[in-house]
């Protein structure tokens, strides 16, 4: 039982507040004006105790009735064990602030520069030529070359989670700046083999550390309601910085010494955030995880920016009551009571699974060797501009990531991963096939024959499946498995992005590092076929133990993986969300909460 009032001013659960909190009830049930019935909450300290948080009006900002009510409704009281209490309570009803819009693009280059850096390979692969040690590149050379990406990220992804709470999300970022830099240059000015794997290596470290953090920093700022969306965008500039990189490959393909100018360029974006986060702040978790209050109040402050001062103060209580949360009073024993706390919660420890699962697939279902090698193997097809057919693959990628991002919260993670793997196996299975009739012989030292020269049926029926598969996966397994940080509570969330995070790149490295040679020894054919045969176990795998996540609060999600995965529950819990978000946009017309009402998640899920 609890009771909301609106718009601002800050109370908790003390006994005068709670005299307020049944003032506030009796107007509820005596005028219905300005009030929603809402769930008990919980106190932020204790897990067990049951508390009420208590928002009296403001009378500076609001308008009252004669009792004292406000006459517009904006703040809801909900269970308050989770971060987003304050955050559900100050964004209904709030626009997009541009601070947040701006703070979400700064730290999007970090997934464009993921993106580009992945994605420039390809075409540099083909036209580095005899650039290096005077000889052409041999398969194992190229695998090196591409894989040191993989490995430098592998490593840092390890260590980024932890950096990231100790010395704080933005230097982070910039660091991975000068990492970025340093990588860049030295392959830029690569004479030999080992200086560009050097190169490749160094910035693989950059790659890792933002591909980690960019999506917990946009996740940390981000208001809840559309928080997956914001996250997603990193993923557009993830996607859109390879069809670019793929782009300006095509564009410089025969230019002398393209691919270090297709390398260089890689400079402009990395410079563009490192002086961006120059002049803006960390999160406001951060912060508040280093003791800064004020400087945490000034960025949430510029966030909402309707917000009253006592709300945003609530906020900062919360943040504040969570960071004791997590045992222990020096750095170390916290890391470890976290990574404790993460194998032994059940719950945490399926969040894992799913976190790690998703990564795990999303690469082994064999994306990257596409976008690693697409150039090489188009080449070896018959396809003399083969980084203009890379564009369209990487083209394809881009748009239906922009699919997934309409798609995310309306349809659902869950739905879009199940149409999205299928539909990956069915492609692969007819490239496959395509690859047979084709006749294609990788062989060892860079060579490849085919039987079937130039322009042939099979060659196109190749590259069409090959774009089916694009839009499949991004529409699916390439967006969702971004989402990690919603599967984790707070106080494991950092650890568990990391776990899966690595889990995303050691795929990757494996990926980059066998593709060519599973080519050769495999087949084509055989190498595609096991990538159909992996999406397939990977559908079943979503089909029984990923639940819809999509509408749930983080609260909820940690119920639904309590004793199971649930997906029943989870999907019936998920269509009420959305039901409920319907009803309450058809009455307010706006997105405000009026006539809101929620049952408590556990008897909901009971009753699923
Ligand atoms: O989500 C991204 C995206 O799908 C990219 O295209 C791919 O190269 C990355 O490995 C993946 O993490």
């Amino acid at each position: 039982m609890t009771l909301r009032k609106p718009e601002s001013g800050v109370g908790s659960a003390s006994g005068a507040e709670s005299a307020l909190a049944g003032r506030a009830q009796d107007r509820a049930q005596g005028h219905g004006h300005g009030f929603h019935e809402i769930d008990a909450s919980k106190d932020s300290n204790d897990d067990s105790a049951q508390s009420i948080t208590v928002i009296e009006p403001d009378v500076t900002n609001g308008k009252l009735d004669a009792d004292g009510a406000l006459l517009d409704d904006r703040i809801q009281i909900r269970p308050v064990n989770d971060e987003d209490d304050t955050s559900v309570m100050i964004t209904f009803n709030q626009k997009v602030s541009p601070f947040i819009i701006v703070l979400t693009f700064v730290a999007s280059i970090s997934g464009f520069m993921f993106g580009y850096d992945t994605g420039y390979i390809s075409s540099a692969l083909v036209s580095i030529g005899t650039d290096l040690d005077h000889r052409a590149l041999t398969y194992g050379d190229k695998e090196i070359i591409t894989a040191a990406t993989s490995l430098g990220a592998l490593i840092s992804s390890i260590f980024a989670g932890t950096s990231a709470d100790i010395w704080g999300r933005k230097p982070c970022l910039m660091f991975s700046n000068l990492l970025f830099t340093v990588g860049a240059v030295l392959q830029i000015s690569a004479r030999s083999f080992w200086q560009m794997a050097v190169g490749r290596l160094i910035m693989g470290f950059g790659v890792g550390i933002g591909s980690l953090i960019s999506p917990l920093f946009i996740g940390e700022i981000a208001p809840k309601n559309i928080r997956g969306r914001l996250v997603v965008i990193n993923s557009l500039c993830l996607t859109g910085g390879q069809l670019v990189a793929y782009g300006c490959g095509a564009g410089l393909d025969k230019v002398h010494n393209g691919w270090r100018i297709l390398v260089g360029l890689s400079l402009i974006p990395t410079c563009i955030q490192f002086v961006c986060f120059w002049f803006l702040p960390d999160t406001p978790r951060y912060y508040v995880m280093k003791g800064r209050l004020d400087k945490a109040a000034e960025v949430l402050g510029k966030s909402y920016v309707d917000a009253p001062s006592e709300l945003i103060h609530q906020k900062i209580q919360e943040l504040n009551a969570l960071n004791r949360t997590i045992p222990g009073d020096t750095i170390p024993k916290k890391v470890w009571n976290t990574i404790k706390e993460i194998h032994t919660v059940p719950s945490n420890f399926r969040a894992l699974i799913l976190g790690c699962a998703l990564q795990g697939i999303q690469q082994f279902c064999g994306w990257n060797s596409l976008m690693y090698f697409s150039g090489t193997i188009f080449e070896t097809v018959g396809f003399s501009d083969s980084a203009a057919v890379s564009i369209v693959v990487a083209g394809t990628n881009f748009v239906f990531t922009l699919v997934a991002f309409f798609a995310i919260d309306r349809i659902g993670r869950r739905c879009i991963l199940l149409i999205g793997l299928p539909g990956m196996c069915g492609s692969l299975i007819v490239c496959a096939v395509a690859f047979h009739f084709l006749g294609v012989h990788f062989e060892g030292g860079g060579q490849a024959t085919i039987e079937h020269q130039g322009f042939s049926a099979w060659g196109i029926i190749v590259i069409l499946s090959i774009i089916f598969y694009a839009a499949f996966y991004a529409l699916g397994i390439g967006t969702v498995p971004w989402q990690q940080s919603e599967l984790f509570p707070q106080a494991v969330r950092g650890i568990g992005t990391s776990y899966s995070t690595a889990t995303n790149w050691g795929g990757s490295l494996v990926i980059a590092s066998t593709f060519l040679t599973m080519l050769q020894n495999i087949t084509p054919t055989g190498t595609f076929a096991l990538f159909a045969g992996l999406s397939l176990v990977s559908f079943f795998f979503c089909y029984f133990c990923y639940p819809e996540l999509s509408g749930l609060e983080l609260e909820e999600v940690q119920m639904i993986l309590k004793d199971g995965f649930n997906i029943k529950a989870s999907k019936t819990l998920a269509k009420k969300r959305k039901q409920q978000l319907a009803a309450q946009k058809n009455s307010s017309g706006n997105g405000d909460l009026h006539d809101y009402h929620k049952s408590k998640p556990s008897d909901e899920l009971m009753e699923c």
